[in-house]
């Protein structure tokens, strides 16, 4: 178990990270989203131990990630560029990688190197953008840690390139035991992928839920009435959108009696629509935590 106890940082005179209390269970994928600048990164790269809090601990299995540097081992993180790997080639990686992790399997590496069909890379400043994006992916995967924290993995890459890369992670988390912490933008790739929501806003953690758990909260209505919904009932419900007369809201899954309000009045249409991670966002934060 990783977890993240009272994690303040401060950067210079701004508190990038507030009081951050999380926990990521083994076999799990965990979505870190917040808008630009909220902390996704600076919170990622504390988790890896690459920062030092300012208060607070990251804590694998018990033992601290600051005081005990082996347990750095067990702990991945894989910027958004492969900027500092550019000037070597995959053996010259796998060298450097076989001293920091003892755990790397090379065997497996150039399995999966091959499996992509990038056996011979060269140098990685040659490899084309969605190509050095897997390479950082295999080489993490590779190192057998335990957690493999990502960041943006999936940002300007087209879209062949986005569903290989979240297949193959989906796929090293159902084999292994590994857990994968990914801070994103996309809510619908994370939809199909995460266990587990975080989302950051300020610097603290908003909200935290499991996505089954979400998704139960709230049912998606599209409902038309020949005039206007009732004020009473609208002022009950979330308005997501309004296209003419025809309005698609949100309603708290338990409340079975406004739903039978809304039936009540006759509507000329209502359809009960399937309800995204996005949705979600938007009736707990108005949208504030979501940035495309
Ligand atoms: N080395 C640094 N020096 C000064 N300020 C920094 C540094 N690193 C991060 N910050 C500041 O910390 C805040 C959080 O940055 P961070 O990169 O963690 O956000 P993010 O959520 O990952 O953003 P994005 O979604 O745009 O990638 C920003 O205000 C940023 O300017």
């Amino acid at each position: 178990m990783l977890k993240i106890e009272g994690l303040t940082k401060r950067i210079g005179s701004e508190k990038v990270l507030n009081h951050i209390q999380l926990q990521v269970k083994p076999g799990t994928i965990t979505g870190i989203v917040g808008r630009n600048g909220v902390g996704k990164t600076t919170l990622l790269r504390t988790m890896a131990g690459i920062l030092k809090p300012s208060e607070g601990s990251i804590l694998l299995n018990e033992q601290n990630v600051l005081l005990n540097p082996d347990v750095k081992q067990d702990l991945v993180f894989v910027p958004d560029t492969s900027d500092a790997l550019k000037q070597y080639n995959s053996k010259e990686i796998v060298k450097l990688y076989k001293k920091i992790y003892p755990k790397f399997d090379e065997v497996y590496f150039y399995e999966l190197l091959n499996r992509f069909s990038m056996k011979n890379t060269g140098k990685i400043r040659n490899l084309s953008k969605g190509q050095k994006a897997l390479f950082s992916l295999i080489l993490a995967f590779a190192t057998k840690a335990a957690y493999i924290l990502l960041d943006e993995p999936t940002d300007g890459l087209d879209v062949i390139v986005k569903k290989e890369i979240l297949r193959f992670i989906a796929g090293e988390v159902a084999e292994s035991e590994v857990s994968v912490v990914i801070s994103s933008h996309r809510l619908d790739e994370l939809e199909a992928l995460a266990d587990h929501i975080v989302v950051l806003k300020g610097g603290s953690v908003e909200t935290e839920m499991e996505m089954d758990q979400l998704k139960q909260q709230y049912r998606k209505i599209q409902v038309a009435y020949e005039y206007d919904i009732p004020d009473q009932l609208k002022e009950q419900v979330q308005i997501l959108s309004k296209s003419g007369r025809v309005y698609v809201l949100l309603v708290k899954q338990a409340d079975d009696i406004l739903v039978e309000q809304l039936l009540n009045e006759e509507p000329l249409l209502f359809e009960e629509l399937p309800l995204s991670l996005e949705d979600i966002f938007v009736a707990k934060l108005g949208g504030d935590a979501y940035a495309s």
